[in-house]
């Protein structure tokens, strides 16, 4: 029998500030461990305030950027210079500050976008070249996936309810009813994400704290966010301000690498 998904580790600072830092010293980490292991560093990127919450890496002296295989764990389908888009956001926010090489930064294709199975065909091919030749597994095993949750507790495109929910096969998914504007999104599924070696939410704010609450505290109710249980071994980690968990019981665990 595989082994159960182990416990998330719920990591709450008292601030947003030291979250960040703590959040860059473990994405510092799982660099250096993926880079010694196979010579590169593959790793997934939410949109929303996330990619605002990775700039301590910016000035970060262990980052290898040119060791970097950035995917998006989900992205809206809008052009790339567009204000909705998940890749222009992280250039602002992140990669037009640091040394990353364009190549390594893997985009949706815009100009599929009146197909969205084309796009996300496309987007999952993307993957499979990044994975396949050196991983014989049925699913990409990302070195690292960072993650946020919304309001309904739906987690990089996966809202609650809807029927991708249950995709157990493909890689990449479309959705065209987003709950969350714009409509149109692609997203990693569930297979995908619970694959992933080490996956880390990170939310922080007061506003958080009923939806943490719920997905920590009452995983029985199957919110999208709750359904990120990685496979053995994978680990799920949780990087949160005080506020965010002001209601959540969930044991919390000093912050250690
Ligand atoms: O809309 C996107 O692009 C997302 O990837 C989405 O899943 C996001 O991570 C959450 O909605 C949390 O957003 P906030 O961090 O802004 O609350």
């Amino acid at each position: 029998m595989p082994a159960p998904p182990s416990t998330p580790i719920l990591f709450s600072f008292p601030s947003s500030a030291e979250l960040c830092d703590a959040l860059a010293e473990f994405v510092v980490k799982a660099q250096r461990e993926a880079i010694e292991k196979k010579g590169r560093f593959s790793v997934a990127i939410s949109g929303g305030s996330l990619p605002k919450q990775l700039n301590a890496l910016i000035s970060h002296p262990g980052v290898k950027w040119d060791k970097w295989q950035v995917f998006y764990a989900d992205e809206r389908v809008v052009p790339l210079d567009h204000p909705d888009s998940n890749h222009k956001l992280c250039t602002d926010e992140l990669f037009s500050k640091v040394p990353i090489p364009k190549k390594n930064i893997h985009t949706i294709d815009p100009t599929l976008a009146d197909d969205l199975e084309e796009l996300s065909d496309a987007y999952e091919k993307e993957l499979i070249h990044e994975f396949a030749q050196k991983d014989s597994a049925r699913f990409p095993i990302f070195d690292l996936i960072l993650l946020g949750v919304g309001p309904d507790g739906h987690t990089a495109s996966l809202f609650p309810g809807h029927s991708l929910l249950t995709e157990e096969d493909r890689w990449v998914a479309y959705i065209e009813d987003s709950p969350k504007p714009p409509p149109k999104r692609v997203t990693l599924t569930y297979p995908v994400i619970n694959h992933a070696a080490r996956l880390a939410f990170v939310a922080s704010g007061v506003g958080k704290a009923d939806t943490l609450h719920s997905v920590l505290d009452e995983p029985e109710r199957g919110l999208p966010a709750s359904r990120v249980r990685p496979v053995y071994p994978g680990q799920l980690y949780w990087f949160v301000d005080e506020p965010a968990v002001s209601k959540v019981e969930f044991p919390r665990t000093p912050f250690k690498l």
